[in-house]
């Protein structure tokens, strides 16, 4: 969808191919493209991301009806929710108009109209389209929240970006805990990315790679080294020279490799396979691992003193399930970015918004990015169902709630503000909608909460 908005024309819907031309003809100060029913309706949203939409609510193949009509405005607002719709009714139509505007539709004309008072309508249509993507944008560009690359409006995930930066410019070590597909290396990218560190980000999988391997792969050999060793190479820690190295699966580090590895962190210097010559090397490093480290200590598994070396600064990375509306939230911005790719809109049906928001998320976020990508190849229509996500019929669990009234109740309010924000995607009226309160009752209780949009 073009994000330019100015280049977002108006769609005029009319099957009366003479009132459409005429309707077009008294806008003509606006760039418009036209419809007549609503799968063409439908195909130019997709192709042009109309900023306004003049519409007739009885459309073919019914035109006598409303019920195409009104569909259509569903599914334009629920493509498209920015979208200025105008219903265009007949006269002693009042009930269908109100209807209209209820389910979202911007402003209502009874045919027949003043081409004056239409120009003004649209005018204004725009001006308040334009105005509210620009305050999108401002308040976008002024969101210092989540790292390049992470989606979040979790708290606690809120906290930990703010940790990250906070230790980014140090040289601390960082350990990242945290269950598979939480976003481990999304996170040490961005600790990276904060940092002034010029070199290059290199990781290294340790749970990857043969234990016979993984001592050449992380320092190095020397030609000759042995069989297969042709030519000298550098291994990853002094590929990242000057930058920030990542040991993923840190706890799977066999026990001799530990140990040249704690050397390594209080000399500075490696030593390649093979080689005689120290090398000293400028590295941060970042490790990572879904293990219970201090239970690999007690086990022998892993070295203390290596653990204290790794983890001067510990952040734990709750699992997408304990994030709230993380979940809805990710799965915009995936359906956005993969339905990109494919060249398609598409949205969230209702059923797999409530599905998203109820699974467990054993693979975390890592299945939730798998399960949409194969949603947007999959899905049927434009929205995107439970039964495309995987998900038709999953169960919900229910989380233990602390039995203290005040807390419970502002933990619940904080929930739905979050899910309802994640839902609509951001858009706070759409959110207020679906709390059942109004646009500044919700921005009292996000200030109340400490939520930012
Ligand atoms: N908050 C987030 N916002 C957007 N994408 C995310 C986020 N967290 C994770 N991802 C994406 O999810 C996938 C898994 O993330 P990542 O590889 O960082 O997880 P991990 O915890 O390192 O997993 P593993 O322990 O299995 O190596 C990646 O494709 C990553 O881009």
């Amino acid at each position: 969808m073009s994000t330019d908005k100015l280049q977002q024309p108006l769609l005029v819907v009319e099957d009366d191919l003479a009132l459409q031309k005429q309707i077009k003809w008294s806008l003509d100060r606006f760039e418009s493209v036209t419809a007549h029913d609503r799968e063409s309706a439908m195909t130019q949203v997709r192709r042009y991301a109309p900023a306004v939409v003049t519409m007739d609510l009885g459309l073919p193949p019914d035109a006598d009806s409303v019920s195409e009509g009104f569909k259509l405005l569903e599914q334009i607002l629920a493509a498209a929710p920015d979208t200025k719709v105008i219903v265009l009714t007949g006269q002693n139509d009042q009930s269908n108009a109100v209807k209209a505007v209820g389910m979202g539709a911007y402003d209502f004309l009874a045919k027949p109209f003043e081409p004056e008072v239409l120009n003004l309508c649209v005018e204004r249509a725009f001006r308040l389209h334009h105005l509210q993507a620009e305050n999108k944008r401002l308040r976008a560009m002024q969101m210092p929240d989540a790292l390049s690359g992470l989606v979040t409006r979790d708290p606690q995930m809120l906290r930990i970006c703010r940790t990250i930066e906070k230790v980014a410019n140090t040289n601390a070590s960082v350990m990242l805990l945290g269950e598979s597909g939480t976003g481990k290396e999304v996170l040490a990218r961005g600790l990276h990315q904060q940092s002034n560190r010029k070199g290059n980000f290199v990781a290294i999988n340790c749970a990857a790679i043969p234990e016979n391997l993984l001592e050449s792969e992380l320092f190095g050999y020397e030609k000759g080294a042995f069989t297969g060793a042709a030519k000298t190479t550098p291994g990853k820690i002094e590929t990242a020279h000057g930058g920030t190295l990542m040991l993923d699966e840190i706890g799977d580090m066999p026990m001799p490799l530990q140990a040249k590895l704690l050397r390594f962190l209080q000399e500075r210097i490696v030593e390649r396979v093979g080689g005689r010559q120290g090398i000293p090397v400028d590295v941060r490093v970042v490790c990572a691992t879904h293990q219970n480290l201090a239970q690999c200590i007690k086990e022998g598994r892993f070295r203390e003193d290596l653990y204290y070396r790794l983890a001067e600064i510990v952040v734990e990375i709750p699992p997408l399930r304990a994030r709230v509306g993380d979940a809805a939230l990710l799965a915009h911005s995936f359906v956005r970015r993969f339905g990109g790719e494919h060249g398609r809109s598409l949205t969230l049906a209702d059923d797999a918004l409530r599905a998203i928001e109820t699974y467990s998320w054993p693979g975390n976020i890592r299945e939730l990015e798998n399960r949409i990508k194969r949603a947007t190849i999959m899905a049927d229509g434009n929205q995107i169902t439970a039964d495309d996500v995987g998900l038709a019929g999953a169960d919900g669990t229910e989380d233990d709630r602390s039995l203290d009234l005040r807390l419970t109740r502002e933990a619940a309010e904080q929930r739905a503000v979050l899910a309802a924000l994640a839902r609509a995607d951001g858009t706070v009226a759409k959110a207020a909608d679906l709390l059942g309160v109004s646009r500044p009752t919700l921005y009292d209780l996000m200030h109340r909460l400490g939520l930012k949009i």
